[in-house]
């Protein structure tokens, strides 16, 4: 069931184009997210789902709702992670949440949604004696506290320690299992290619490509690597002509690194061709394609490649 659609969407800024033909669709119950460099117009999109932003042409439709006439109907089914500095400081935390509840006519219990985001210790501190990521939190929990049918959360693991983020991540996932639908606006890929059911990649204001992740990899030609470290240079000409090799690259002349890419049984390749002339690898780590090698293809600059 499509719960979200969008279509044509476009905005400017002034003169400055931030939207560009934008069109989605999200079904009841996935996370969907939204990836994309700074000022790629990722905001810009989830503001004219929330009724933030309207757009200068283009529909969106929300649980059949229109988000700039129907905002307050819209408002009872749809949380939205606030952003720093949008609430009174002075508040304390099971106040603020307490308040937020108030705004619907059904929503979680207020205690518990503390306890499960583990802010149970800083229920009673003032919001501005909270930390960057126990803010992060509260902002979710008043994302949350009317027990939304759909929940935009942009940049929702921002300033979150490691611990934290994936106490996050399972959080969202129990919120998924329960059938809420998740917009997840990130600039974490591990993020998204954990948690998301599909990703649009948003690009100077337009879908650069929407899919799973793993078939956003698949389209890219995203290979796994083998990546190893060998006492000194070596001549990689047999390793460049082995079956099922793509690309050698190496770097560094003090116990150089090399990165092999291609398909197959990589590493036994890799390791047999070494053996054959007498190099021990070292270090040799075996990584599987990733959503990064996806991302940085799509948006065209690889700040990880290495020089040939
Ligand atoms: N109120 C505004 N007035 C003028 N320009 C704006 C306004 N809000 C956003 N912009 C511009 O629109 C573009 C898209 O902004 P937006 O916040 O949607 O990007 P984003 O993809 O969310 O970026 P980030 O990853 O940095 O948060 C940017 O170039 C930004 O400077």
């Amino acid at each position: 069931m499509t719960v979200i659609a969008v279509d044509a969407l476009c905005k400017s800024y002034r003169d400055t184009e931030v939207l560009r033909d934008i069109s989605f669709e999200v079904e009841r119950g996935e996370i969907f997210g939204i990836l994309g460099p700074n000022g790629a117009g990722k905001t810009t999109t989830v503001e004219c789902l929330s009724g933030l932003r309207v757009p200068d042409s283009g529909s969106v439709d929300v649980l059949g709702l229109d988000p700039r006439k129907d905002r307050a109907r819209l408002r009872q089914v749809l949380g939205v992670q606030l952003q720093n500095g949008m609430l009174p400081d002075g508040l304390q935390v099971v106040e603020a949440v307490e308040l937020y509840r108030s705004f619907y006519r059904t929503g979680a219990d207020p205690g518990e949604l503390i306890s499960g985001l583990g802010l149970t210790e800083k229920r009673k501190t003032r919001i501005s004696d909270l930390s960057g990521g126990q803010f992060q939190r509260l902002a979710i929990a008043l994302a949350l506290v009317g027990r939304p049918r759909i929940a935009i959360l942009d940049e929702l693991t921002t300033g979150l320690d490691p611990q934290a983020r994936r106490d996050t991540w399972r959080f969202i996932e129990n919120m998924r299992d329960s059938g809420v639908t998740v917009i997840l606006v990130t600039h974490f890929l591990e993020e998204a290619q954990r948690l998301c059911d599909r990703v649009a990649v948003i690009d100077k204001g337009r879908i650069a490509a929407l899919d799973s992740p793993l078939d956003l990899i698949k389209k890219a030609g995203g290979e796994p690597r083998v990546t190893f470290r060998t006492e000194r240079p070596f001549d990689t000409t047999a390793l460049r002509s082995a079956d099922g090799v793509t690309s050698v690259k190496t770097h560094g002349t003090q116990n150089p690194e090399t990165v092999v890419t291609g398909s197959g049984n990589l590493l036994l390749t890799v390791t047999t061709v070494l053996a054959a002339q007498g190099i021990a690898p070292l270090e040799t780590q075996v990584q599987a394609a990733s959503l990064d090698d996806a991302y940085f293809a799509l948006i065209g600059h690889d700040a990880k490649e290495l020089p040939a």
